[in-house]
C-alpha cells in the first residue's frame, strides 16, 4: 500500500495543531497541571516543525532542513519533559533545547549539510534518545506515580525501536528518492508512525494525569484535614469492609470509641490553636498505637474510633489503656489535665454490624465518662449510670 505523502503531511500538521490546542485547553482547565502544558508544547511544535519540513521542494530547502528539524527536536525535548514533570522532576532546559541546538550547530558544517545519511542518522538518534529518556523518567518513579504508566512507557519504547530499526535499514536513501520526485512508501510509513505516536502519547498522558487527579481527590475526600487520619466517611467504609472480612473468616474484632475529656475547657482556657494541637497529637498517638491491619478515624469533633480485627475485648482494652496513658503525656502543661475516655465493644456481643458495634461502644464510653473520665470501659449489659 502506498500512502499519499502530501495528504499525510497536511493531515499531520492539522491534527497535531488541533490536538495541541485541545491539550492547551486541558492544561488551563486542570489548574495548570504542568505535564499537559509541556505536552501541548510538544504537539504544537511538532505541527509547526512538520509544516516547515513540508516546505522543502518549493525553493526553501535549507530553511526547511535546519529550522524544521530543529523544531521537531525541540518538540521531542518537550515530550520528554512532559513525562519528567509528571514524575515530579523539574524541567532541565539545557537538555530540552540540547537536541535542537546540536542539530543547528551541525548544520553549520557544510559536509554534514550535504550528507543525507548523516542528517538522518543524527535526527533518528536524537528521537530515540528523547523517547528512551521519557520512558525512563516514568519507569524510575513508577512506585509513587499513582497512575498506570505502562502504556506511555510502551509507546515511547516502541517509537524508539521503530526509529532505530529504520535507521538500520535505510540511512536516508528513501528520503532522497522522495524529495527527488520518486514516490516511496518508506518515508510515508515513517511519517505515519510519528503521527500515530503523537496522538497516542497525547491521549495516554491525558489519561495518566486524570487518573492521578482522581486518586488525589479521593485521598483528600477521605482524609481529616486537621489530624491527617481518615475522616468519618473513610472510617465507616474501611471498617465495614474489614468487619465483612472478619465475618467471612469468622475472626473476632473489637471497636474502640475515644472521646477527649473536657475538651471544651481546653479550647476555652488555652484557645482553639492549642485545642487543634491536642487533636493533632491525639490523632498521631492513635495511628501509632494500632497495627497496620487496624483502621482508625476521626468520626466527630473530639471523637475518634478504631476497629481492631483479630482482637477480643480483653486485647482491645490493653490497646485502649496504652492509648489512654500516652494521651495523658501529650500536653506539656500538667495543669491542663488532658485525658481521654474510651469505650470498648466486641463482635461477640454486638455481632458483625458496625452501627450496633458503635452503639455498644458508645454505651461503654458513656459509662467511662460517668465513672469519672480518663478511663477505659468495655460494654456490659447492665443499666447505665444516671
Ligand atoms: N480546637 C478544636 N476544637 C474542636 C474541634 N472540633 C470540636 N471541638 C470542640 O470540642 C468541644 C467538645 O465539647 P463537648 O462536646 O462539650 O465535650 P467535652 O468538653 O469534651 O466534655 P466531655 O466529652 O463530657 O468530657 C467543643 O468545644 C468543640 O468546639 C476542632 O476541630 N478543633
Amino acid at each position: 500500500m502506498t500512502l499519499h505523502l502530501p495528504t499525510l503531511l497536511l493531515l499531520d500538521i492539522c491534527v497535531l495543531a488541533l490536538l495541541g490546542a485541545l491539550m492547551l485547553h486541558a492544561w488551563r482547565r486542570s489548574e495548570n497541571e504542568a505535564t499537559l502544558g509541556w505536552m501541548a508544547g510538544m504537539l504544537l511544535l511538532a505541527s509547526l516543525g512538520t509544516l516547515v519540513v513540508s516546505l522543502r521542494g518549493i525553493g526553501m530547502d535549507s530553511l526547511s532542513i535546519v529550522l524544521g528539524q530543529a523544531l521537531l527536536r525541540l518538540a521531542a525535548g518537550f515530550g520528554w519533559t512532559a513525562m519528567r514533570v509528571f514524575a515530579g522532576r523539574r524541567p532541565c532546559w539545557p537538555a530540552i533545547v540540547g537536541g535542537a541546538l546540536l542539530w543547528a550547530l551541525l548544520c553549520l558544517w557544510p559536509h554534514f549539510m550535504s550528507s543525507l545519511p548523516w542528517r538522518v542518522t543524527i535526527v533518528t538518534l536524537l528521537t530515540v534518545l528523547y523517547s528512551v529518556m521519557a520512558a525512563w523518567e516514568l519507569w524510575r518513579a513508577r512506585r509513587q506515580l499513582q497512575a498506570a504508566i505502562l502504556p506511555a512507557v510502551a509507546l515511547s519504547l516502541m517509537h524508539a525501536l521503530f526509529c532505530a530499526s529504520l535507521l538500520l535499514v535505510d540511512s536516508g536513501q528513501a528520503i532522497e528518492r522522495v524529495w527527488s520526485g520518486l514516490d516511496d512508501s518508506f518515508v510515508t510509513w515513517r511519517l505515519l508512525e510519528a503521527f500515530l505516536f503523537a496522538i497516542g502519547i497525547a491521549f495516554v498522558t491525558l489519561a495518566m494525569v486524570r487518573e492521578r487527579a482522581e486518586v488525589r481527590l479521593r485521598a483528600v475526600a477521605n482524609c481529616d484535614p486537621l489530624t491527617g487520619i481518615g475522616n468519618r466517611r473513610a472510617f465507616m467504609a474501611s471498617a465495614e469492609a474489614l468487619l465483612a472480612d472478619c465475618r467471612r473468616t469468622e475472626r473476632p474484632a473489637a471497636l474502640l470509641l475515644c472521646d477527649l475529656d473536657h475538651f471544651k475547657l481546653v479550647n476555652d482556657r488555652h484557645g482553639h490553636a492549642m485545642g487543634d494541637a491536642a487533636l493533632i497529637g491525639f490523632g498521631r498517638v492513635l495511628s501509632q498505637s494500632i497495627r497496620q491491619s487496624d483502621v482508625c478515624g476521626r468520626i466527630g469533633g473530639e471523637e475518634f474510633a478504631c476497629l481492631l480485627p483479630d482482637a477480643n475485648a480483653a486485647q482491645a482494652e490493653l490497646v485502649a489503656e496504652r492509648i489512654r496513658l500516652e494521651c495523658s503525656e501529650l500536653m506539656p502543661d500538667p495543669a491542663l489535665c488532658f485525658s481521654v475516655s474510651i469505650g470498648v465493644a466486641e463482635v461477640a456481643q454486638a455481632g458483625y454490624e458496625l452501627p450496633r458495634l458503635l452503639a455498644l461502644a458508645d454505651q461503654a464510653l458513656y459509662r467511662a465518662k460517668a465513672n469519672g473520665r480518663n478511663r477505659v470501659e468495655h460494654y456490659a449489659a447492665q443499666p447505665l449510670p444516671a
